[in-house]
Formats: C-alpha cells, sequence, structure tokens
C-alpha cells in the first residue's frame, strides 16, 4: 500500500537530484501533498503560476519518479491554495527568437541574484514569475510587471532576471534603467539629434528592465517614445520587464495605450515580508557579511522594523558599525540602545526641511518652485501641506521656521496645512499609505 508521505519524500529527492536548487526551492518546496487516492496524487501549489508551470515543466518527470519508486503510474491534480487574488494572469504567448551576439550593456548589481532573494508569503509569486521569464524570455509572461511598496525587492527580482540570463547566455542583451535615465536618454537623443542611435539602443536589446515606471506620469513625449520601444521589442518576442510602486491603471496620467498594454502579461504584486520571512533575511544577510549575531536579537530587529526590507538591512548595517565602534558583541540590548540613538542622531543631523521638500516634490510630481511658492491648485496645495506636515513631524523646527523655508509664509498657514493633513490623516487610506512611504524615502 502506497503511503502519501514516503512517496512524496522519494519524489521530493528525485527531484533534488534534478533540478538545480534555486529550481527546487521555487517549485518543489513550495508544494504540498495532500492526498493519495486510487494512484491519484493530489498537490497543492501556492498560485496559478506555479500550477502552469507544472503543468508544462514537471508533471512528466513526477509521474517518472513516482514509478521509479513505486512501479505504478501515478496521476497527479494540481489544486491552487487560496491567495492569488491580486495577480492577473493573460496566456498570450510569443515564440522565442535566438538572441545576436551583442555586447553587454547591463548594468547589474551582482549581488541581486535568485540566489540570495529570501522567498516568503509576500514575494513568493513574483520570484516564480521572475524565474520562469529568466529561463524563458519572451515567452509566458511578457511584460512581467511588479508592483508594490518601497524597498520590497522589485529591483532586486528584476536584476536577478538579467543576472540569470546573462549567466546562461553571456550574449544576451540586457539592458536596465530606471524610467527617470530612459526619459533623460531621450532627452539628450532629442537635443543632440540622435535619434536613431537611441532607438538602435532600445530597440536591439533581449531583455529590457524599467524600474520604477511611476515616473513617467505626465511625461507625454517619453510615454510615446516608450509605447513604441515596447511594440518593437514585443512584436520581436524580447522580454520587458517593468515595476513600479502601484498597479499601472493607478498611475496618473499614464497614457490608456500603455496601461492596456502593461496587462498584456502578468502583474504581480510584492507585499511586505512577514516575521518569519524578515528574520530569514537577516540571518542570510549577516551570514553573507559576516556579522555575529544571536538568533534573539534577529528576531528582535525584525520584530521592530517591519515595513520594508532595505530598512530591515540598514539596520543591521548600523547595528553592526554601533558594536564596533564601542567594542562589543552584537546582543540585544546594544541594539535596542544603538537603534534608539541612531534614529535620533539621524533626526536632529540629517532630517533637513529642504529634504522633505525635496522627497516630497518628486513622489508627486511636482517642481521645487511650485512646492514653495503660492499657486492655488489643488495638485500643488496638496503636496506643498504634506510638505509641511512632514517637517513639523520629523524635524524640530519652529513653526516660522518651517514658513519661512516654504518662500516666507506665515506660520498660520502652516498649522492650518498641518491641522488639515492630521485631520485627513484620521480617515484616508491611501493618504496614510503616501504618509509611510513619504517617511520611508525621507529617513532611508
Ligand atoms: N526577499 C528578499 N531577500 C533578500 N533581500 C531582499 C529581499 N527583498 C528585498 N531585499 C533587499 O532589500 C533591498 C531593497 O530592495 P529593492 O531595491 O529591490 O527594493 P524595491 O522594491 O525595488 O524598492 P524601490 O521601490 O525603492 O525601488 C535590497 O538590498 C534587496 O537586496
Amino acid at each position: 500500500m502506497l503511503d502519501l508521505d514516503t512517496l512524496w519524500g522519494e519524489i521530493k529527492d528525485g527531484f533534488q537530484q534534478k533540478i538545480a536548487p534555486t529550481a527546487f526551492k521555487t517549485w518543489i518546496a513550495s508544494a504540498e501533498p495532500v492526498k493519495l487516492t486510487n494512484n491519484r496524487l493530489t498537490i497543492k501549489l501556492p498560485s496559478e503560476l506555479h500550477r502552469d508551470y507544472w503543468q508544462r515543466n514537471l508533471t512528466q518527470p513526477l509521474v517518472e519518479l513516482a514509478y521509479e519508486y513505486a512501479q505504478e503510474d501515478i496521476q497527479p491534480v494540481f489544486i491552487v491554495a487560496d491567495n492569488t487574488e491580486n495577480s492577473q494572469v493573460s496566456t498570450l504567448e510569443h515564440p522565442a527568437t535566438a538572441s545576436a551576439p551583442f555586447s553587454q550593456s547591463a548594468k547589474l548589481n551582482p549581488k541581486y541574484t535568485f540566489d540570495t532573494f529570501v522567498i516568503g508569503k509576500g514575494n513568493q509569486m513574483a520570484h516564480a514569475a521572475a524565474l520562469v521569464v529568466s529561463e524563458e524570455p519572451g515567452v509566458m509572461y511578457n511584460p512581467l510587471f511588479f508592483y508594490g511598496g518601497v524597498g520590497l525587492g522589485k529591483t532586486h527580482l528584476m536584476h536577478a532576471i538579467g543576472n540569470k540570463m546573462l549567466a546562461d547566455d553571456p550574449n544576451a542583451k540586457v539592458k536596465y534603467v530606471t524610467s527617470e535615465a530612459f526619459t533623460n536618454d531621450f532627452i539628450t537623443a532629442i537635443q543632440s539629434k540622435t535619434q536613431d542611435q537611441f532607438r538602435e539602443e532600445y530597440r536591439s536589446v533581449d531583455l529590457l528592465l524599467v524600474d520604477d515606471i511611476q515616473f513617467f506620469a505626465d511625461k507625454e513625449g517619453t510615454q510615446e517614445e516608450f509605447f513604441h520601444t515596447f511594440n518593437d521589442l514585443h512584436d520581436d518576442g524580447k522580454q520587458i520587464v517593468l515595476t513600479s510602486d502601484r498597479l499601472p491603471n493607478e498611475i496618473p496620467k499614464l497614457q490608456d495605450r500603455l496601461v492596456s498594454r502593461f496587462a498584456w502579461g502578468l502583474s504581480v504584486d510584492i507585499t511586505p515580508p512577514d516575521l518569519e520571512t524578515r528574520i530569514a533575511i537577516l540571518r542570510n544577510k549577516a551570514e553573507a557579511d559576516n556579522i555575529a549575531i544571536p538568533d534573539e536579537t534577529l528576531s528582535y530587529i525584525a520584530s521592530r522594523i517591519d515595513s520594508n526590507v532595505r530598512e530591515l538591512e540598514g539596520a543591521l548595517a548600523r547595528v553592526h558599525a554601533y558594536s564596533k565602534l564601542v567594542h562589543q558583541p552584537i546582543t540585544t540590548e546594544l541594539v535596542a540602545s544603538s537603534l534608539k540613538s541612531l534614529k535620533l542622531d539621524r533626526r536632529s543631523s540629517e532630517l533637513t526641511i529642504p529634504l522633505i521638500q525635496e522627497k516630497v516634490a518628486k513622489y508627486y510630481h511636482v517642481s521645487l518652485t511650485d512646492l514653495k511658492g503660492k499657486k492655488r491648485i489643488k495638485t500643488i496645495v496638496v503636496p506643498r501641506q504634506i510638505a509641511m506636515y512632514l517637517s513639523r513631524e520629523l524635524t524640530d523646527s519652529s513653526l516660522p521656521k518651517i514658513g519661512n523655508e516654504f518662500g516666507g509664509k506665515d506660520h498660520t498657514t502652516v498649522i492650518h496645512a498641518y491641522d488639515k493633513i492630521a485631520d485627513a490623516l484620521k480617515t484616508d487610506s491611501d493618504l496614510q499609505a503616501e504618509i509611510t512611504n513619504l517617511k520611508t524615502e525621507i529617513e532611508r
């Protein structure tokens, strides 16, 4: 009589011999055997994307492995765990085309690989999609669109795709840009009349990675150019990967035709890591940087910092620096005092009103002059009030000083702005999220 656990154990062992560790971690370790009746093996998978991958690539090996062990024909049945409501899959297929030998132009961070990425609930699907795309670029999910809050690993995954593709084929042409760099390149091309070179550069790649495309908002000309770049690459079956802090249809002033094209592939969100994942990320990082730190102290840091991974890594680096400074090993007490004192130092010395103004202006796509000016248009007034609010929250500056920094406004204007935002924050969840994002950006 075949027993579920033993059979699954054998199948897992078999896969471990057959496929690479990253693939094993992504596809096999995340699968859960549920039952075995009449030689039908029910397997629960974390998402539809995982199910598609199993059906396409792993079913046959599974049947063979099961037969090797049990001498029986086992038929797998896949069910999907119910946690994929945020993802939109469309299965437009495009044949992959052979890549030409181009010179490499990617500026990828070599540390951002699949191996150094910790998989958790909030990023499991994004990670799996990234792996599929790196293995078969231009075939399944094109474009692949990652969205989510700051510092959650979107850029990391994007680079991991590029790094994997180059490891598999060093001649592949991979280009990584932020949307701002794309815009700047485009403007330079117009100014220097080198549009042809610009097009050649962007339309001859095998993989185009564009980070933070929310900054395309309002830039008509750039969007037009990007539309054509996108079409050319997509028509040629070249892979495009995009990231943004929100879904395409939530990006203000993003042309409808871009929004609809971005929906052709797969959009997948990344949500903040849970406690276990945060601890695992910290442990990996501590090991990679040779930092000796007890488990309970790792848990303490992970429980204190829950917003984003960049902050988590920053905290570990600060604690490490502090322990060297005071010549003491890292303990929970040391961490508590170092996080506290460093936070206070930072508050008084680095957080200035101009820094807050710069970040707020960038976030809402308004100019610094307008932010500090007198225009009464809503799209400028609200960011101005938010910048005043944050100046009062995050610095020790007096009301008159804040008013002064905003083009010589009266302190009553600052009080009014502060109250308005504080009031709206009680009920407006969008505003709450924006303020949280901004604080993270400012305190980064
Ligand atoms: N799951 C993870 N495992 C390991 N490291 C991670 C993970 N998620 C994020 N990181 C690390 O956190 C840092 C921030 O990640 P990243 O820059 O990719 O964030 P992002 O989502 O692109 O943020 P932004 O919107 O600000 O561009 C990086 O150093 C990255 O390596």
